[in-house]
């Protein structure tokens, strides 16, 4: 490791928890005084919290201002939510490794009282899609803010549930509020976003091999499968996707086809893509119509 490292990352949550797993593995494997500079910054999506994404949103509104700062050389790793990361990296720059997975699933934020909502909001189409299935007769509303902001429009009557990541819950350190129930919903019932919960190390292509060695192995093939279907499906953040490797099964989710699982043969890199393509084609021959 090198002895001056700056660490970029779009939220303080996530700084901290890359910043606390990171000094585990330096206190193992490395002198942690190679950290020399953690910082965060707020990207275009944080700062914008009244755009829709559905309309406004474009790939890597919450990624960009931190990639430059690694391209440019102001900083040397960046700290991302996997699932935050389009599949398209910017030339120069690639994934040295992937953080332990946290818990992957959503969770259903409800009101007090409230068992089957008739009226959720929430701004992804993913999860708008697989709530559909659960309570048919839902009605849906858009929803932005920080996390605290949304919890407060749900105490507030704006719509009677909404739905967050476990992970992103966990980070922040929140607790159900008053007033609120939270309910946590399975794999069966909501498949997770690519790459939801696990944080991406992201870093210059000559200091890949640097950094690979933070990463934890099992999160890494779970993310790359992960992000190997995306690709195959060309899907963006408009498209109802969903797609979640436990180990085992891959769980997918596509809005014109509902649910599919499969086994995933081979976690090489250079074939899953294939696989994938393969495997998923007559749902990207139905999305592209
Ligand atoms: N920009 C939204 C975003 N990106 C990552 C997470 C969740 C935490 C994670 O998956 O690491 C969230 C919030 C949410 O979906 O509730």
């Amino acid at each position: 490791m090198s002895a001056e490292t700056v660490i970029f990352a779009s939220r303080r949550s996530r700084l901290a928890r890359a910043q606390a797993l990171l000094a585990e593995r330096a206190a193992i494997e490395y002198d942690p005084s190679w950290v020399t500079g953690l910082l965060w910054l707020t990207t275009t999506g944080d700062r914008q919290t009244t755009w829709s994404l559905e309309k406004e949103g474009g790939k890597g509104l919450f990624t960009k201002e931190i990639e430059d700062a690694v391209l440019s050389g102001e900083a040397d790793l960046a700290v991302h939510s996997a699932k935050d990361l389009p599949t398209e990296m910017p030339e120069g720059l690639g994934l040295a490794a992937f953080l332990p997975r946290e818990d992957p699933r959503d969770i259903l934020i409800l009101r007090e009282g409230v068992t089957e909502p008739n009226r959720i909001a929430t701004s992804s189409p993913r999860r708008r899609a697989q709530l559909q299935r659960l309570f048919p007769k839902a009605e849906f509303s858009e929803i932005r803010g920080n996390v605290e902001t949304r919890l407060q429009k749900i105490k507030e009557g704006e719509a009677e549930a909404t739905v967050l990541a476990s992970a992103g819950l966990h980070r922040l350190g929140i607790r159900p509020p008053e007033g609120l129930v939270f309910r946590r919903l399975e794999v069966s019932e909501m498949i997770p976003a690519v790459g939801q919960a696990a944080i991406a190390l992201q870093t210059r292509v000559e200091d890949l091999e640097k950094f690979s060695v933070l990463g934890c192995e099992k999160t890494k093939k779970a993310v790359v499968c992960e992000r190997a279907f995306l690709r195959a499906l060309g899907g963006g953040c408009h498209t109802a996707f969903a797609g979640y490797y436990d180990g085992t099964i891959f769980h997918a989710f596509h809005e014109a086809h509902e649910r599919r699982e499969i086994q995933v043969p081979t976690l090489e890199e250079a074939d899953l893509q294939d696989f994938f393509a393969e495997e998923f084609v007559d749902w990207i021959d139905q999305s592209d119509s």
